[in-house]
């Protein structure tokens, strides 16, 4: 082997050894292309593999080692064959289930064999499984239990856990060279940079929790990033004038007469914020938050109207098909009556239908136009563009926003979110946004009921959707994602449709789900609307903004494997009308300790801010990293609603880097926000 080159923070990820030209071609693809991002390149939670535990004492969803003796090895063949093996230890049963087991390990994997295994547990058919552990055996002389923690690493196919930790162990010798800017502008009790990546790196004994100084450390270096980020992105799109947009209102009172009720005090005043904001030359940059159901789409109806009395035209955009079909088909409803004509462009369209659209585009012969990334395409040309509309701007990649923006002079852009962030978080880390909070539901709305049933009470959940149904209300039935697999998704929702409609024979039951061909799920969606079908069974592609009043139970089978955040936006699907509505999670027993706990918010509380907070507290050590973040910003080590207190700091150290040390601005935001194209590049 040739001497290795020296390495350096600036290197290639090529100069780590061990990487060849595919991985780096993968890790670029992870944005990591220099010895220093992989520094950056943080675990997204610990195992710990020290410990044996009791198989007796496991729970559902624990994470942990066992050793014990196979007692038993059951090839079952099938569509797909499996090896359903049994490990028992005089405390209890598990199972492992494996999907492949090549000639050599079949060889070792014997009945009377110690095993040793980690894995995660799963609530399976036969009782506590867990699928594909990583194991060794007990009972040769080289068996070693693990004895430290185990950083566990962000990855992508093709690249283990091993090769991370080897690459982190080789770019760590380089911690020291990494330069602290703010380390002269912090006060001794800040420890420095290079301590918290060692921390998060190489914690041997004891899960890194968020409290400790050094991380502390960390997570401001990364809120400044963003906010040095975001301010100069701001300073720049200052400069460039955008539309002065003033209405008489004529439009909007036009549509007041006809809307079936009146907007609430809280909507009024946002619509109050926006139009004062689309009055000046200022481009507009403002978030527009409010809680599940709480009437955002009339706010963007109102800001659109704004926008068409004056001739410019506007653009709305949703993350998917369903959601800008409903979201058509809502203005549509709405603004025709007053002589506006509202255009339709998914990816789905065909030739012909996509050209006209185009054409009556450009010749400003429609004024509104909603769609989903569709609307980025280089031929989509505006005439006017004169407000951008983005709803539930987290699914959309920065990039897009940035291209849709692109095709204004510079529009006024409103993102709309039913994402929880306290204002003062908002204000300090989106410095380039205002924000506008409708902070009150529209009024009549009754409280969901919500209902934690185990899945073993399904005869008793079948006589109460008998009620609903013959009452005229419909129902929602939900079957999230498994084990972030969209096929096996697929597979359990096929399974309860089947079994719903065995049921309730007598009653229509449709199935939408996110591999049906667009104009497909959008004819379930209309029927479903439409009443025509009474049950819609569906994977989670109903989360985000689907509306349909007369829906007012919801059933979520294994809730308990769901997030708070997601299982909050689901249930919002119903009590948006004024009937008394009930949302059942349903879980399989036996429930884990956390899982119990994040169902029992779910049946205390309906604040998506409440719900939000307690999902922070609900998180174990080792969940902090990594984890999804309030959809505006994704941070590694930062948790806005956590370090909430180091905000305070960062208009200071902003001011004195910019002042003092311009380069360490651009060194930070690279260091953090690598080349990603952020959205503070926007606008
Ligand atoms: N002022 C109001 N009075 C009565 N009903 C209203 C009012 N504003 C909106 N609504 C109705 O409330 C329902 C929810 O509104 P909308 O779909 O805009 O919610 P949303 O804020 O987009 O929520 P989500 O984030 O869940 O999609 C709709 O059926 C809408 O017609």
């Amino acid at each position: 082997m040739p001497a290795s080159s020296p390495l350096y923070l600036q290197s290639s990820v090529s100069a780590l050894r061990g990487v060849g030209p595919a991985l780096v071609q993968r890790l670029q693809r992870m944005d990591i292309w220099r010895v220093q991002d992989v520094l950056f390149h943080l675990p997204s939670r610990y195992q710990d593999r020290r410990h044996i535990l009791p198989i007796g004492t496991l729970l559902p969803e624990q994470e942990g080692a066992v050793l014990g003796e196979i007692t038993h090895v059951e090839h079952l063949r099938g569509r797909r064959d499996q090896w359903l093996v049994t490990l028992s230890d005089g405390t209890g049963q598990l199972y492992i289930r494996l999907f492949h087991m090549l000639a050599p390990m079949r060889a070792q994997w014997q009945k009377g064999r110690r095993l040793w295994c980690f894995g995660e547990t799963r609530a399976g058919y036969q009782g506590l499984e867990m699928v594909h552990p990583e194991w060794q055996m007990a009972d040769q002389p080289q068996f070693q239990a693990p004895t430290h923690l185990t950083p566990f690493y962000p990855s992508t196919q093709g690249i283990t856990q091993a090769q991370w930790r080897r690459w982190v162990a080789q770019a760590l010798t380089l911690v020291d060279q990494l330069p602290d800017y703010l380390a002269k502008y912090l006060g001794p009790a800040w420890p420095p940079l290079g301590e918290g990546l060692r921390l998060l790196h190489e914690s041997a004994e004891e899960v890194p929790t968020p409290a400790h100084p050094a991380w502390q450390r960390l997570a401001l270096e990364e809120l400044l990033a963003n906010h040095l980020a975001i301010r100069s992105a701001r300073t720049a799109s200052d400069e460039t004038g955008a539309p002065v947009i003033k209405a008489s209102g004529r439009l909007w009172l036009a549509f007041l007469k006809q809307l079936p009720f009146a907007p609430t005090a809280a909507q009024q005043r946002v619509i109050a914020e926006i139009n004062q904001n689309m009055a000046q030359a200022r481009p507009m940059r403002r978030l527009l938050q409010g809680d599940v159901g709480s009437g955002k789409t009339l706010v963007a109806a109102a800001a659109a109207l704004t926008a068409v009395e004056q001739n410019y035209q506007v653009a709305l955009m949703a993350p998917t098909e369903i959601l800008a079909e409903q979201l058509h088909d809502r203005f549509v409803e709405w603004l025709t009556p007053l002589g506006i004509q509202v255009g339709f462009l998914v990816g789905g369209l065909g030739q012909k239908a996509r050209r006209e659209v185009l054409e009556n585009l450009h010749q400003q012969r429609l004024q509104i136009i909603v769609g989903t990334q569709a609307l980025f395409q280089d031929d989509v040309k505006f005439a006017g563009l004169g407000l951008v509309i983005i709803d539930e701007q987290h699914r959309f990649g920065v990039d897009q926003r940035r291209q849709l923006l692109e095709k204004g002079t510079i529009p006024h852009l409103l993102v709309m979110t039913a994402t929880p962030i306290p204002r003062t978080l908002a204000m300090t880390v989106h410095a380039d946004l205002d924000l506008s909070i409708i902070d009150a539901l529209p009024p009549g709305r009754r409280p969901v009921e919500t209902l934690v049933v185990a899945d073993t009470r399904r005869a008793e959940l079948m006589t109460r959707m008998q009620h609903r149904l013959a009452e005229g209300d419909q129902i929602y039935w939900v079957c999230p994602l498994i084990e972030e697999s969209e096929i096996l998704a697929l597979q359990a929702a096929e399974t309860s449709y089947a079994d719903l409609q065995a049921a309730l024979p007598e009653v229509a039951i449709a199935l939408v789900h996110g591999r049906l061909p667009a104009a497909e799920k959008a004819r379930v969606m209309a029927d479903f609307k439409a009443g025509k079908t009474r049950i819609l069974v569906a994977t989670t592609v109903i989360e985000v903004g689907v509306d349909v009043p007369n829906a007012s139970l919801m059933v979520i089978e294994h809730a308990e494997r769901m997030g708070l955040a997601q299982l909050h936006q689901l249930r919002g699907r119903v009590g948006r009308g004024q009937r008394q509505s009930s949302c059942v999670l349903l879980y399989h027993p036996p429930l884990g300790e956390k899982a119990r706990a994040r169902l029992q918010v779910m049946r205390d509380s309906r604040d998506g801010f409440v719900i939000a907070r307690k999902d922070l507290e609900l998180r174990g050590p080792g969940e902090y990293l990594g984890t999804r973040q309030t959809g505006l910003l994704q941070m590694r080590v930062a948790d806005m609603m956590r370090d909430e207190a180091l905000l305070a700091e960062l208009p200071r150290l902003a001011a004195q880097l910019l002042h003092e040390n311009p380069e360490a601005v651009q060194a930070l935001i690279q260091r953090w926000l690598g080349n990603r194209l952020d959205y503070s590049q926007v606008g």
